[in-house]
């Protein structure tokens, strides 16, 4: 029996199990898909928000002040990339400008620091390619960028290093409450917890009905869709670029991303609450974002355009977070995780856990590991560092992926690490083989060759996301 199962792997699960295990606590993770971090979580503007946004007195404003606070020390630790670039909302009409002040003064009250209203010339002086429409906007100096689908991997990996265990491929069916404890089904296996934690992100509703006849909220699919251009447009802006704010969310951003490419979305778009899979981006939405961001920023280089994605917020008939036990027993909600979510993972992380170890009087564990081993980057390395590493391990020596210089010891490394990767996509989150300007065309046969040697199996199990996304189908003709 375990104390606890938190249903669902995106930022948020994997967060809480890795704060739980600094406690003496059993802990399983279980996620429907073949990897961690594939729901919302892979796809997001990547913002580690100051907090100004969110209203003084609500959950997301006390949670992502918390998150951004702690989010560079929790990076450094589980070895995931973030930078601290600072964001600009920019105003272009006297509403705006009021819209900046009231930004302010919550961000104030939240105890944001260093905001700042920038006037024209120092809005230009930034950031050259801002509309010259812009007539200023705020400064938050403390907003950054992350990598979430990386950050979600290594909460898991430690959370694992340190003892929790993951079950993927295990879509919660039914869960039933006995008197002390849960049973948790996906139609074959059965698990069994004192506590179950619901992070199951656009299905948190459908997971809480389980367990509850008439659940106290519902969450409702919000679209958000994007460009993603190649490394070749770096440094069109160097600072998160936000309109201001409106009734449907922060607006259509034009950022950089960690690695150095140009994010541009998200749009806004309400889908039916049962659309929780709708993930296709669509020609018409893809333009709107197009003529948004082209009012923000100028000479956009959309030819540089190497993808595009679109994510689904959680979006809450309760306008807030959701944390905290239910009304069932034993029963813990997390729901509604629209953004800020990611903002504030680290936060809610700590803050669950220290609730359910107080239930559970659970002593602090003893022997907890905070950190996660180093992860080499072969680019990142000098000339002597490479030649020693090559020596060592030859396998630092096989360039695999062109586009982003990934070797094949990095790819090893993505596989054979706790809560490793084993799809193609899984490996090009983990280190980045096809993520580059050829969107894998050439390293993606090679990545599905060292998986299925490093996994023993066959080339044509190797899927690309999904289960039952297959790549190959067989032999087309023989050697
Ligand atoms: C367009 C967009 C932009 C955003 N930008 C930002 C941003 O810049 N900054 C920010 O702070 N936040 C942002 N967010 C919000 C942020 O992405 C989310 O808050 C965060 O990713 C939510 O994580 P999660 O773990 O709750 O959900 P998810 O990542 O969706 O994880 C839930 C998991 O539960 C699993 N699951 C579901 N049902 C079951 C079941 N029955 N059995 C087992 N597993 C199940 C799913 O497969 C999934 O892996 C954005 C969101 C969107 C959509
Ligand atoms: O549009 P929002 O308000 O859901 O915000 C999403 C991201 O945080 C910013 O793109
Ligand atoms: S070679 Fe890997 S993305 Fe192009």
């Amino acid at each position: 029996m375990y104390d606890v199962v938190v249903i669902g792997a995106g930022v948020i699960g994997t967060a809480v199990a890795r704060e739980l295990m600094k406690f003496d606590i059993k802990v399983m993770v279980l996620e429907r898909e073949n990897d961690v971090a594939c729901g919302t979580t892979k796809a997001n503007s990547a913002i580690v928000h100051a907090g100004y946004d969110a209203p003084y007195g609500t959950l997301k404003g006390k949670f992502n002040a918390w998150g951004n606070r702690i989010f560079g020390e929790v990076c450094e630790t589980l070895n995931v990339p973030f930078k601290r670039i600072g964001s600009l909302v920019c105003a272009f009409s006297e509403e705006d400008l009021a819209t900046l002040e009231a930004l302010k003064h919550n961000g104030e009250l939240l105890g944001i620091s260093n905001l700042e209203i920038v006037d024209q010339l120092s809005l230009r002086a930034m950031e050259p390619n801002v509309s010259d429409d812009a007539v200023a906007a705020l400064y938050a100096p403390t907003a950054g960028i992350t990598e979430p689908w990386e950050l979600a991997i290594a909460y898991m990996e430690n959370a694992m290093d340190n003892g929790a265990e993951l079950k993927l491929n295990f879509e919660v069916k039914t869960i039933e409450k006995k008197c002390d404890h849960y049973i948790i089904s996906d139609g074959n296996t059965l698990v069994e917890a004192k506590y179950v934690v619901n992070a199951a992100g656009v299905y948190a509703d459908q997971i809480y009905h389980m367990v509850c006849d008439v659940p106290e909220f519902t969450i409702t699919p919000r679209r958000g869709q994007y460009f993603l251009l190649d490394k070749s447009a770096k440094d069109h802006v160097r600072r998160i670029i936000f309109p201001c704010p409106s009734n449907k969310g922060k607006g259509t951003l034009v950022l950089p991303t960690v690695n150095g490419n140009i994010l541009i979305g998200p749009d806004s778009e309400d889908l039916e609450i049962s659309q929780k899979e709708a993930t296709e981006t669509t020609l018409e939405r893809l333009n709107l974002v197009k003529q948004l961001a082209n009012h923000l920023i100028k000479d956009i280089p959309f030819s540089e355009n190497i993808t595009t994605f679109s994510g689904l917020r959680a979006e809450p008939s309760t306008d807030d977070f959701i944390i905290g036990f239910s009304q069932v027993d034993g029963f813990y909600n997390i729901a509604g995780m629209k953004s800020p979510g990611l903002s504030s993972a680290p936060a809610i992380g700590i803050y669950v856990a220290d609730e359910i170890s107080g239930v559970l009087n659970a002593a602090r564990r003893t022997r907890f590991e905070p950190k996660r081993s180093i992860r080499i980057q072969f680019e990142h390395l000098n000339d002597l560092q490479k030649k020693a590493l090559i020596e060592r391990n030859p396998a630092y020596g096989r360039v695999i992926c062109r586009c982003e210089m990934i070797t094949e010891g990095e790819i090893l490394d993505a596989i054979h690490r706790n809560c490793g990767g084993t799809t193609l996509n899984g490996i090009k989150r983990r280190v980045r083989p096809g993520a580059g300007r050829c969107q894998g065309g050439f390293c993606g046969p090679r990545v599905v060759e060292i998986l299925a040697r490093e996994l023993g199996c066959a080339m044509e199990s190797v899927c690309q996301e999904g289960q039952s996304s297959y790549i190959l189908v067989g032999k087309t003709k023989s050697l």
